[in-house]
């Protein structure tokens, strides 16, 4: 697979990390106007570092754009003459819709919406893909790709948007909980790289044991909340602060940021 990544910024790195790291391509060009997050990539063989975006087209079948949304339409109108009905286009730009790329593109071209996040450079993204009608039958070779960088799934372009902030901007989320947790834990008299390595661990723990029992977090919940005991006093204590609700607003207002976003 000759694949090309157009921007190597935070995600484009990742994403190329990512496929680096599992050797799943024959060529990989990375394409950035400022090329300095992917130069540590330079000796890998079979991969080209490049700021002609032009070139990087031209030598792939799968062109991935992981631009900032406010770049990817100049971008696009300088490639545009460049891709071909054969070509794969998948992009990251939070908020960008297909209609937007097609406008540019065309309608005939496989467009696919793709939104991975950070995790993918260590191949755990939780990645979720939207294609285009042209695009429909290149949603399997999307998954193929993405599958080894993480889990995959299918949803309608309409919940991309949510997918956004629920998984690309989730990491953010957890991050700040597991952060909350350290200082908790320096407070309570852990030394600070104890407190970390604990709060991550448990982070850790409690995913593996919903992704391996596929018990509902309540159940899980009941099993560590002795009556009477200091989990349940903790966790009302948590729930009287409005730990659920300040959540749900968080992740309701990045999504009405993000449908900002889409109409500026
Ligand atoms: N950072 C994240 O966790 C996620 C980001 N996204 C989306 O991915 C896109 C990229 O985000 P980041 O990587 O965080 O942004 P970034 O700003 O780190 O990377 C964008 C890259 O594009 C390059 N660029 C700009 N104009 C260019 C041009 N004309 N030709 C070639 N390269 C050019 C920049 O030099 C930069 O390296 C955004 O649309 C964002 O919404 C989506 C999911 C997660
Ligand atoms: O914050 C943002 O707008 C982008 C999209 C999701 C992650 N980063």
């Amino acid at each position: 697979m000759k694949i090309a990544i157009i921007g190597t910024g935070n995600l484009g790195s990742s994403i190329a990390k990512g496929l680096i790291n599992n050797k799943s391509f024959t060529s990989l060009y990375l394409s950035d106007r400022y090329p300095k997050a992917v130069k540590r990539f330079e000796e890998v063989e079979n991969v080209s570092i490049t700021n002609d975006n032009v070139l990087a087209v031209e030598n792939s079948d799968v062109v991935i754009f992981a631009l900032q949304p406010k770049h990817i339409d100049g971008v696009l109108e300088t490639v545009k003459s460049k891709i071909s009905d054969s070509h794969i286009i998948m992009s990251v730009a939070a908020g960008v819709d297909i209609a937007r790329i097609e406008n540019i593109l065309g309608a005939d071209k496989n467009i696919i919406r793709v939104m991975p996040n950070t995790a993918i450079s260590i191949g755990k993204s939780m990645t979720c893909i939207a294609a285009n009608s042209a695009g429909q039958d290149k949603v399997p070779l999307a998954e193929e790709i993405f599958n080894q960088l993480g889990t995959t799934m299918i949803i309608p372009e309409d919940l991309v948007q949510a997918a956004t902030v629920i998984c690309a901007s989730g990491i953010a989320f957890w991050m700040r909980l597991v952060r909350a947790t350290t200082q908790g834990a320096i407070q309570l008299g852990f030394e600070a790289e104890e407190a970390h390595e604990l709060a991550v661990q448990t982070c850790f723990g409690s995913a593996s044991l919903l992704i391996e029992s596929r018990r509902h977090p309540e159940q899980e919940i009941d099993r560590v909340t002795t009556p009477s005991g200091c989990t349940i006093e903790g966790l009302n204590e948590m729930e009287h602060q409005g730990l659920s609700s300040a959540l749900i607003q968080g992740i309701v207002a990045s999504f009405e940021k993000i449908n900002q976003l889409k109409k500026s």
